[in-house]
Parts: structure tokens; C-alpha cells; sequence
């Protein structure tokens, strides 16, 4: 049987628990993701780019979805994040708003909108809220960007943290390296996390960091770790969800699972249908008005 629209899915032994079941009726909220930390409930995050895709995550129970900057090479046809506006994060925002019911929505920052000051980051980050609706926003760095953290979290605008591979930062670091490798860099990432979590941070993405790191970070804070090429040990998990479903075109990170091919079942209809057209065995009577 299918799962029915808003019939969230369940956690695999059955039990209704805070993210899975238990927020039924209403947006998941910061506060849920800090009793899911507290009662050792790992969850998920997806990318959504779009109303339409956003609608089908929210009716299959993903509490968490992130508006990704990866719209840039995901959806919008750049080779990296760096291109991303403001004018773009707003209008894919708010139609994943728009687009879904339960899920917590987080807002990604894109390149240039907020490492120019604090004043900067509250001046987008409230164009996030206001404008496309977002529940919480998110920004890439550690202690870089724990002052621009602070003065969001203090005018009540929840910020999810961005550590490890910061993709922004791509061409200062000639490519999307793994990070935290070694005794100084591993360091680095546990000040970095340390940091973000003291600015006020609700939960810090970890990117492409050794596994073994990423646990070590999972233990020594009280707000969710979400991992992406982290390994199992994080409190939650994100991939993009082009990834994940096999719609992306070319390469994908070593660290994504791809738990569909739409990118074939969707080329398949495609080229039915135009086969069909050319045949003149579509429309069919049925498909036409007397
Ligand atoms: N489609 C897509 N998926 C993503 O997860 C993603 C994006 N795009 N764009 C923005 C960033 C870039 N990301 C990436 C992209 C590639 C690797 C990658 O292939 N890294 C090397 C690391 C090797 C090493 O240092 O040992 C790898 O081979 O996995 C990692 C993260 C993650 N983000
Ligand atoms: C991969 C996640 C963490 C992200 O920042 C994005 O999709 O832009
Ligand atoms: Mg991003």
C-alpha cells in the first residue's frame, strides 16, 4: 500500500517518536530538533528547489528540508554554487514554502550574501523569513562566521551552521577536498563546531569529513550534527536530492546514494512520447474532445 499524503513516514521499528509521526499536523520547529538530539533520534534532510518536488519529501515524512545553494549546479545550470543570488534563494524558497506542509524549511545563503558583515547576513537572512517564509536559515563557516551566527540567533532567526567543505569557498580551496584530515585541520573542525554552537547555532552541517571526526564532533555537542560524506555516526543525514534520485547529470560525490533512477524512468517517458507523436498514435480518441 502507498503511504497517503500526510501519513509521514515511520520510523523503521514502528514507534512514533518526535520527527517521524510525532509532528503531524503542524511545521517541524527548531525546538523538535533539540528534543530529537536529546532523545538520540537520528533524522533526515533533503535539497527541494521546487514546490513540486518539496510537496512530494513533505508527504513522505522528511522533516527537514534544505533550500540549497546547490540550486546553483542542481537546478539552475551553473557549474557551482558561487553564481547563486539572493533574488533566486527568495523565489526557490518560497515556492518550497509554498509547496509543503510539516517540514521545517531552511533557507541556504548563497555566495556574497552575508560574509560582508553581521549587518549583511540580518539584512538577507530577514529577506529569507519575510519574503519566501523560511523557518531557519543556513550559512557556510565556523568561527569566520560565528558573529553574523550570533546577531541572527538574537533577533530570533534560527541559523543552521555549515562547517568541514564549504562548496562557496571552492576556488580558494581548488576543488571540494575532504577536510579535518590530520591533527591540525581535525582540530580546527572541532573549534569551528564548538563555535557555531556557542554563537547559537540549532545544528551545524559537517561536509566531507572523515567519519571518526565527525563522531568525535557528535559527542562533544549538544546541537545536531547533520552529516553529508560524514560517515554514519552524525545525528542526521543530507544529500541533494538530485543526487539521491539519480537526476543528476554527470558525477556525483562519492558519498551519495542513489535510491532512484528518475533520470532514466523520466528520458523513458520523454522519448515515448515523442515516438508516439511522430506515429500519430498519440492523442489516442480517449484523449479527445468530441
Ligand atoms: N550534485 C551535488 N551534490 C553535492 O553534494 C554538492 C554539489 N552538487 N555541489 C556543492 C557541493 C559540492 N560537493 C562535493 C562535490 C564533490 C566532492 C568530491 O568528489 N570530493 C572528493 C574528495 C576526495 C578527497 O579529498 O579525498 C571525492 O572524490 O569524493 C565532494 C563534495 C557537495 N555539494
Ligand atoms: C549539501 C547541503 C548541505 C548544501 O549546503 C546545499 O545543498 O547547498
Ligand atoms: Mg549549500
Amino acid at each position: 500500500m502507498n503511504a497517503s499524503p500526510l501519513q509521514p513516514a515511520q520510523a523503521p521499528d514502528g514507534v512514533s517518536t518526535t520527527l517521524y509521526g510525532g509532528v503531524a499536523n503542524r511545521r517541524v520547529t527548531v525546538r523538535d530538533i533539540a528534543k530529537a538530539k536529546q532523545q538520540g533520534e537520528r533524522w533526515s534532510m533533503l535539497t527541494a528547489y521546487d514546490a513540486l518536488t518539496a510537496g512530494v519529501f513533505d508527504e513522505a515524512g522528511i522533516p527537514v528540508l534544505l533550500v540549497g545553494d546547490s540550486a546553483g549546479n542542481c537546478h539552475l545550470g551553473y557549474e557551482t554554487t558561487v553564481p547563486v543570488t539572493m533574488d533566486q534563494m527568495v523565489m526557490l524558497s518560497a515556492a518550497v514554502v509554498r509547496g509543503t506542509k510539516r517540514a521545517l524549511v531552511v533557507g541556504d545563503m548563497p555566495f556574497g550574501s552575508y560574509q560582508e558583515s553581521p549587518a549583511q547576513a540580518m539584512h538577507n537572512a530577514a529577506r529569507l523569513m519575510k519574503e519566501a517564509g523560511v523557518g531557519a536559515v543556513k550559512l557556510e563557516g565556523g568561527e569566520r562566521s560565528a558573529r553574523s551566527i550570533e546577531l541572527l540567533v538574537e533577533a530570533g532567526i534560527p541559523v543552521m551552521a555549515h562547517i568541514g567543505l564549504t562548496p562557496q569557498s571552492v576556488h580558494a580551496l581548488g576543488g571540494y577536498p575532504v577536510q579535518g584530515r590530520g591533527d591540525e585541520a581535525a582540530h580546527q573542525l572541532l573549534r569551528d563546531a564548538k563555535a557555531v554552537q556557542q554563537a547559537g547555532a540549532f545544528a551545524v552541517v559537517l561536509e566531507a569529513v572523515p567519519a571518526e571526526l565527525a563522531v568525535q564532533v557528535t559527542e562533544q555537542l549538544a546541537i545536531a550534527t547533520v552529516g553529508i560524506g560524514a560517515g554514519a555516526g552524525t545525528d542526521a543525514q543530507v544529500l541533494v536530492w538530485t543526487d539521491m534520485a539519480g537526476m543528476t547529470a554527470g558525477r556525483v560525490p562519492k558519498f551519495v546514494k542513489q535510491y532512484a533512477d528518475l533520470r532514466s524512468v523520466l528520458g523513458d517517458a520523454a522519448r515515448e512520447f515523442a515516438a508516439e507523436v511522430h506515429a500519430g498514435t498519440f492523442p489516442a480518441p480517449e484523449h479527445t474532445f468530441k
